[in-house]
Formats: structure tokens, sequence, C-alpha cells
């Protein structure tokens, strides 16, 4: 007992407020996101890169290498500008994350199921039918369904189009051997906007070997947009759906169904936008509107 007493008049316990827990908590949440921004992006090579050139560095200053110190202390400035324009795109998108409506909604729950729907129950029926029936006769596929980010910058690369969507004319784009095949179309609200887009193809090591550039397009697209893009596989007729750098693969009607319910602003339950975002759908899930 007088042991234990010599040691806790020992110990410092410093004194907590409220405040202090808050911040604590702030900062943890802060902490976690920027771990999975750096994994979830080329941000964690640089992280390698700079951990090499930091043991470097110490190396050079307990041999005291006056020269390449020197170097190390004035290229500070001018590595720091160059990471920020080498990563100019990843910043950017996660600027572009904190300003969404739907990840402020995720965070002030009053917020939620106020905006009207994106696009019509008929458009949602048109792709989901589309892409299982292009599935079935093995006619690949790429349809990016826009979200609160414009893709001004994508839909220019393609050609122009205001069309309804439909079953038949999504079918009928994604035709071999037509004009308007190849490529991606962008849908905005209930409409096509745009035909044979080309798409920024993804640089995550961690893809599948085996999926080709129409996949890579798809992840890469997801990346650099809150947009969910629907990929149908000309290989073995597959769907996946790629949405925040992931990409869930050979997904089922329900699951496509549940999804494109999700980004339409009238999703069946409260579930967390980042949660959704970067641990893609839990499989157990089922839709609770049907
Ligand atoms: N950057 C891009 N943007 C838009 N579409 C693209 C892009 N790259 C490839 N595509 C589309 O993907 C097609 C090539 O698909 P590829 O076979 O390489 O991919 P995949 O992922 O293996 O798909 P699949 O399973 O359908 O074969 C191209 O003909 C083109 O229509």
């Amino acid at each position: 007992m007088h042991v234990l007493g010599a040691v806790s008049q020992e110990l410092y316990f410093p004194d907590m407020h409220l405040t202090d827990i808050i911040e604590i908590l702030i900062l943890t949440y802060l902490i976690y996101h920027i771990a999975m921004w750096l994994i979830n992006t080329k941000a964690w090579m640089l992280m390698r890169g700079i951990v090499v050139l930091g043991i470097f560095v110490l190396l050079a200053a307990v041999f005291k290498m006056h020269t390449i110190l020197f170097l190390a202390r004035n290229s500070v400035t001018v590595l720091a500008t160059a990471a920020v324009v080498v990563f100019q795109p990843e910043l950017r998108r996660a600027l572009e994350k904190l300003g969404e409506k739907q990840f402020l909604s995720s965070i002030v729950p009053f917020e939620t199921n106020k905006e009207s729907s994106r696009f019509s129950e008929d458009t949602m029926d048109s792709i989901v039918d589309a892409a299982y029936n292009m599935g079935r006769v093995k006619t690949g596929a790429l349809i990016v369904v826009e979200q609160a980010i414009h893709l001004t910058e994508y839909e220019s690369t393609g050609i122009k189009m205001d069309c309804l969507v439909s079953m038949q004319v999504l079918m009928n784009i994604f035709e071999h051997n037509t004009p308007l095949h190849d490529g991606a179309i962008i849908i905005r609200g209930d409409r096509i906007v745009s035909a044979t887009c080309y798409l920024p193809l993804s640089d995550n090591m961690g893809l599948s070997k085996e999926l080709g550039t129409r996949h890579r397009a798809a992840v890469g697209m997801s990346e650099v947009s809150d947009a969910l893009i629907i990929v149908v596989s000309e290989e073995n007729g597959k769907v996946s759906v790629a949405q925040g750098g992931v990409l869930d693969r050979a997904v089922t009607r329900e699951e496509l169904r549940e999804k494109l319910t999700y980004i339409q602003n009238r999703k069946p339950e409260n579930k967390n936008f980042l949660q959704h975002i970067w641990k893609g759908r839990n499989k157990d899930e089922k839709r609770t509107d049907e």
C-alpha cells in the first residue's frame, strides 16, 4: 500500500476538461481520415518516399555530411511546392469531399433527405435493365452517373448528347460497331449528356491485374469525383460498380439498385456517407423499401 501510494504521488494526472476530450475526438477523427486518404491515394507512395529521404538526411546528420545537409535544408520549400503540384487532383478531391452536401449531411443529421431526387425511378429502372441485358449478351459498357460534382471537363472529351435515358437508348449506344459504343457515357439527372467520353485511368496498384482499361477508367473516374460508375464487362458480362475509388465487382441487380437508390437521395436507411463510399456495400444488407 505504501509503495502504491508513493507511485500514485509520482504519477502526473493532467487536468482534463470537456473541451480537451472534444479536441481529442476531433483530432482522432481527422488523423484517421487523413491516414485513410493517404492509404487510398498515391500520397501513400509520397509518404514512403519522405520516410526514406528522412532516414537519408538523418544518416547525413549523424555522419556530419554538411553539403548534403545544406542541400536538404534548401530544397524543403521546393519539395513542398512540388508535392502540392503533383497531388493537386487528390487535394482538390479531398476539399471537394469536404464541401459535398452528402458529407455534411452525414455529420448533421437534419440535412438528410432534404434534397429532391437526382433522377427518376424510370431512369433507375432503365439503367439497371440495360446493364443486365447488356451483361447477358456480353456487350461492354461504361456508364457514369453524375452526382454533386459536375463532370464538364470529361463530358467535353466525348460527343455531346441530350437524350432522355431509356433502356433501349443505353443498349443501342453500347452496341458493337456503332459510332457511340466506345468510351463512357455520362448521365446527368434523367438525361445522357455525352457519349464516347474518355475517363482518367486509375493508377491504383491494388487493382486486380485481370482488370482491363474499362474497369481502370471506372475506378479512376470514381477517384476524382463523387460519381457512381457502372461497368459491364465485355469479357464475362458481369456488372461492377465503382464509387469513391472502390470497385465492387460482380454486383447483383438488387445491389446495383440499392447503390442507385442511395445516390438518388431516397435511401432506405440513414447510413454514414463515408462508410458507404470507403467500405463499399455490406453484402448482408437488404433493401427495406421493397
Ligand atoms: N480511359 C477510358 N475512358 C473511357 N473508356 C475507356 C477507357 N479505356 C478503355 N475504355 C473502354 O474500354 C474498352 C476496352 O476495354 P478492355 O477490354 O481493355 O477493359 P476490361 O476492363 O478488360 O473490360 P472487359 O471486361 O469489358 O474486357 C475500350 O474499347 C473503351 O470502350
